[in-house]
């Protein structure tokens, strides 16, 4: 089969150079989604280029990508290996693990408590962290961007490990821009993808930065990864640990005398993944909804007159509101639709030889699904540049589109496990900003409106840059809300 399989074609692509193969076109990660959603017009929602011998399969379509992710998983849950991250100690990371018996045992650990009915439990954790955003929303609203980044990083870290997040300047929210920094340094390009060999290059050599990086990384990656979790043993002996997910593993491995430096190892690997994971992709995605409504004033209103016909202005809305306010839904959506934060999802790895539509795909090709495709595809969304949030309505009222899920939070066996818990933690970010505050356009010092002009960045995730607005609340009565829930909340702080 495997002699029959390789005289078909390889998916096609753009011509290619001898020998580096399309290396030179390969574009820049900051604008890939880009390149390859023009590429894909012209060669197909199946297409492929060969670098340096690596075949790279691009699925610029829901149907191929959910026909070769999903429906062959078997064959398509491996990773490639990112020498760089593995080097400082993330080589166990869930995110980075190669498919196999040890992929599924920390996968069936981290997921376990994230399935749809268990995330439940994490609702006042968002509910309370949405008022600490609302009030710091309140009080400087320059800072827009790192509050929400504090909201994304404080769920995570008290899902993770109990720990309550009280300040810009807390420790556990320090190490999560930390572990961000070393994800985007380590992320570029290097000569390690080519061979290991040139791990032995000196520093001063050019192109050698990753030994440097490595040097300093490691010990960093080591302290930020095991920190937090004898943190919580300490606090389990003296008897003032928090219900986390940490907690709650180390009482079971200690119960069933289990409790091991291999057993601590991998519990600190997964919990990690629960910020690694969570923390910059729910930011990013929140900050997307902010520009939307800074460009779409109708669309804000529209939402915030929902909300106040089903919640009125006396409190904040809750969970219990979610299925009376269908087009907030559909503002969510939109948002994850129009500007997914992972463009190409992350990389799947062939573990055989394929065959798809008469085409092959080596053992160890790269798969990339090309979510700016999936999710701007003009034969399932009507006009698909525009933020239009009742595309999702159900016919007549709006286009009964569909949003495709995995467009947004991957495939097959390596789909984002944390997808339920990200759903929650988005939307009642979202919606209790509509509810509270109007995102405007910003004024410069003569007092003129500037026009709104968002640029998106892509490094690990794609997001806007730091851009001007005016967030201010809604009323008098909002701040006071804001006021009220944010003391609530604080009341069993000690200060
Ligand atoms: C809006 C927020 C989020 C988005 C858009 C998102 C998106 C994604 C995507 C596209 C993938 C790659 C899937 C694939 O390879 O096919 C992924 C993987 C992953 N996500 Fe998320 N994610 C989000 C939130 C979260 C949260 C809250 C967690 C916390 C638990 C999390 C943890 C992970 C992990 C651990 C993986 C790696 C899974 C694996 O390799 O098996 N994500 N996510």
């Amino acid at each position: 089969a495997r002699r029959r399989r390789a005289r078909l074609p390889y998916p096609p692509g753009p011509p290619a150079d001898p020998l580096i193969g399309h290396l030179r076109i390969l574009p820049d990660n900051s604008v890939g989604a880009e390149v390859f959603h023009g590429w894909a017009k012209k060669y197909g929602d199946v297409m492929s280029l060969n670098i340096l011998g690596q075949r790279l399969v691009i699925l610029s379509s829901e149907e191929a990508a959910a026909d070769l992710l999903d429906k062959r998983s078997a064959n398509y849950s491996d990773r490639p290996s990112f020498p760089i991250y593995e080097r400082i100690g993330w080589k166990d990371s869930l995110v980075f693990l190669q498919y196999g018996q040890y992929f599924k045992k920390m996968r069936k650990m981290l997921q376990a408590p994230l399935e749809k009915d268990g995330v439940f439990a994490f609702r006042p954790i968002e509910e309370q962290e949405s008022c600490v955003m609302l009030y710091n929303f309140l009080n400087n609203p320059a800072g827009m961007d790192r509050h929400v980044h504090r909201y994304a990083t404080a769920i995570s870290m008290e899902i993770a490990y109990g720990h309550r997040v009280l300040s810009d300047d807390d420790e556990y929210f320090k190490a999560a821009e930390t572990f961000r920094h070393m994800l985007e340094e380590g992320g570029r390009p290097s000569l390690l993808n080519l061979s290991p060999i040139f791990e032995k290059l000196p520093a001063w050599f050019p192109g050698a930065w990753f030994v440097k990086y490595i040097r300093e990384a490691k010990p960093v990656a080591l302290h930020d990864i095991q920190k937090p979790v004898s943190d919580v043993q300490q606090q389990l002996v003296a008897g003032t640990a928090k219900q986390s997910f940490v907690s709650q593993h180390l009482e079971d491995l200690t119960r069933e005398g289990r409790l091991t430096p291999e057993t601590l190892y991998d519990l600190s690997m997964v919990a990690q993944q629960i910020f690694g994971g969570g923390s910059e992709t729910s930011w990013h995605t929140i900050t997307t909804f902010l520009a939307c409504m800074l460009m779409n004033p109708d669309i804000q209103r529209k939402a915030q007159e929902e909300i106040d016909r089903v919640v009125g202005n006396g409190r904040l809305p809750d969970f219990t509101d979610r299925d009376l306010l269908p087009y907030v839904e559909c503002v969510v959506k939109e948002t994850m639709r129009w500007h997914p934060v992972a463009p190409l999802s992350a990389p799947h790895r062939a573990t055989e030889d394929d065959e798809y539509h008469g085409m092959y795909i080596p053992k160890g090709a790269l798969i990339i699904s090309n979510s700016r495709s999936i999710t701007w595809d003009e034969r399932k969304f009507h006009d698909p540049l525009s933020f239009k949030p009742e595309r999702f309505l159900p016919k007549p009222e709006g286009a009964g589109e569909v949003l495709p899920q995995g467009g947004v939070f991957g495939w097959g066996r390596r789909i984002c496990p944390g997808r339920y818990l990200a759903d929650n933690m988005v939307w009642i970010a979202i919606v209790r900003i509509l509810a509270v505050f109007d995102v405007g356009k910003a004024r410069d010092a003569d007092g003129n409106v500037v026009e709104p002009s968002i640029e998106f960045t892509t490094v690990v995730t794609s997001h806007p840059k730091p851009f001007a607005c005016d967030l201010r609340p809604r009323s008098e009565e909002a701040a006071e809300l804001i006021r009220q829930a944010y003391d609530m909340h604080m009341a069993d702080v000690a200060i």
